[in-house]
């Protein structure tokens, strides 16, 4: 769909529960958006800059952590709302959200191999406690995801625990919705869960675990939007079941999972000698939070659907001549092996665009990303395997690839930004 010059952006309610998640700043980033597309239009359109296959405008900065297929969907991708009108795509939206989130860590991060950790102000008595909610953590962690808690291993103390505690936060407003007592959540035990999220921020915990992240928020520069984000995920999940397109997909994938990488980069940190722009790596971690939620999404269909639910885009499923009776049905037809490989072939673009951004990380940070990365990917390729029989079949990789895929993972992590391919790679010159 092609940029209109004129905005007709009305607010209609699918609109602002669209815009929701932009918690501070809700219309008046849907005006920078706007204006943002519309400038672009007006002012670049057929001048030539620094990328040599789109037009874009070199000073318009924070397209330049894009590669330059997101930069031409970024100027292509403007989505009509139920009522026919233009309105902002998910992604950028979310764009926005990266760059406000790389805005407030680039100064602390910047040159950097270790985040400067604020010192404890002890309590009599609290440190002891305090460790043993982080070790408790550690040990959910542990439990929930062996192979990515043996990777956090080779980080440094400090942010091991800090990821951690991140962990067992999201695992836990996962479980809300998709846990045992998932049938008894309500939206208000959703606002209780952010009023409790806001607590924790403010210093003030309600239980251990919530102490180990409000622990981990005072020492590094985490913002609490993703967080925040995810709760809408969760609400989303109560008050949706069907995708009409791609972009309501991708919003909910943000929810759920881009929110993840966006709140690990913080902690992870930044390889000092990384040139890379800092907006760049948050975009790498969006995108590899989209990427392993799409992979579940494919992984999980028989599952989902068996619970009533269809994560694929209703349009393209049209397109493909398909309906939710064939997945209710659950046949592999032709139909249904084309319609696949076309969702492999995207989230294998996702996880193309986050391997970009793994080698900025600082180095004690790349291994558990590599290999959570390469573990994470091959699924996809199990899925093929499988005939793309994921209506029966659960795709997994088995032990022996999975012990395989540690030393590659490895191997990958002792590369070093490299100066000038990484920047030039981020940017497309
Ligand atoms: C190294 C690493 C992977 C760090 C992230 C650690 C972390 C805080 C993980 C939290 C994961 C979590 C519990 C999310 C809650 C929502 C959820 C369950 C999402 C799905 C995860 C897979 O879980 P599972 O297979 O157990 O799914 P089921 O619930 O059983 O269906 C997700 C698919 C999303 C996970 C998303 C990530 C791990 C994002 C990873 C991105 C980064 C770590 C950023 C890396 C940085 C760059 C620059 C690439
Ligand atoms: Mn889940």
């Amino acid at each position: 769909m092609s940029v209109a010059l004129i905005w007709v952006v009305s607010p209609t309610s699918e609109l602002c529960n669209r815009l929701g998640f932009l918690e501070t700043t809700k219309l008046a980033a849907l005006s920078k958006s706007r204006s943002f597309l519309r400038d672009r239009k007006i002012k670049n359109l057929g001048k030539k800059h620094k990328c040599k296959s789109c037009y874009m405008n070199a000073d318009f900065k924070g397209v330049w952590g894009l590669s330059h297929g997101k930069r031409q969907e970024l100027v292509s991708k403007v989505v009509a709302n139920p009522s026919g009108e233009l309105a902002v795509s998910s992604e950028q939206l979310v764009y926005d959200v990266v760059l406000k989130q790389a805005a407030l860590v680039k100064e602390q991060m910047r040159n950097k191999e270790d985040i400067e950790v604020k010192p404890d102000i002890v309590l009599p008595g609290s440190l002891g406690l305090l460790n043993e909610a982080y070790e408790r953590c550690g040990e959910v962690c542990a439990e929930y995801a062996k192979t990515f808690y043996l990777g956090t291993l080779l980080m440094t103390p400090e942010r091991r625990k800090a990821i951690w505690a991140i962990y067992v936060w999201c695992r836990r407003t996962d479980e809300l919705v998709d846990g045992p007592n998932a049938s008894h959540i309500t939206p208000k035990a959703l606002d209780r869960w952010e009023s409790r999220l806001e607590d924790l921020f403010n210093g003030r915990p309600f239980d251990m675990l919530d102490a180990a992240l409000s622990d981990t928020v005072s020492k590094f520069p985490v913002d609490i939007q993703p967080f925040k984000d995810m709760i809408e995920g969760m609400r989303m999940d109560l008050r949706k079941s069907r995708y009409k397109t791609f972009d309501e997909l991708y919003l909910y994938c943000y929810y759920v999972a881009g929110t993840v990488g966006l709140m690990s980069v913080p902690i992870m940190g930044i390889a000092p000698e990384s040139q890379a722009p800092t907006e760049s790596v948050y975009n790498a971690a969006l995108a590899l939070g989209i990427a392993n939620q799409l992979t579940n999404i494919l992984r999980d269909v028989g599952e989902d659907a068996r619970r009533g639910r269809v994560y694929l885009p209703q349009d393209e499923l049209a397109q493909a001549g398909l309906s939710d009776e064939d997945i209710f049905a659950g046949k592999v037809t032709d139909k249904w092996r084309n319609f696949m490989k076309k969702q492999i072939k995207r989230a294998r673009s996702f996880f193309d665009e986050a391997q970009q951004g793994v080698t900025q990380l600082s180095s004690a940070s790349r291994w558990p990303v590599w290999a959570s990365l390469l573990l994470y990917r091959q699924i996809l390729d199990e899925i093929e395997a499988n005939d793309y029989n994921n209506f029966t079949k659960r795709a997994y990789v088995s032990k022996p690839k999975k012990l395989v895929s540690l030393p590659v993972a490895y191997a990958k992590s002792l590369v070093p930004p490299s100066r000038s391919g990484a920047l030039s790679k981020a940017m497309d010159i």
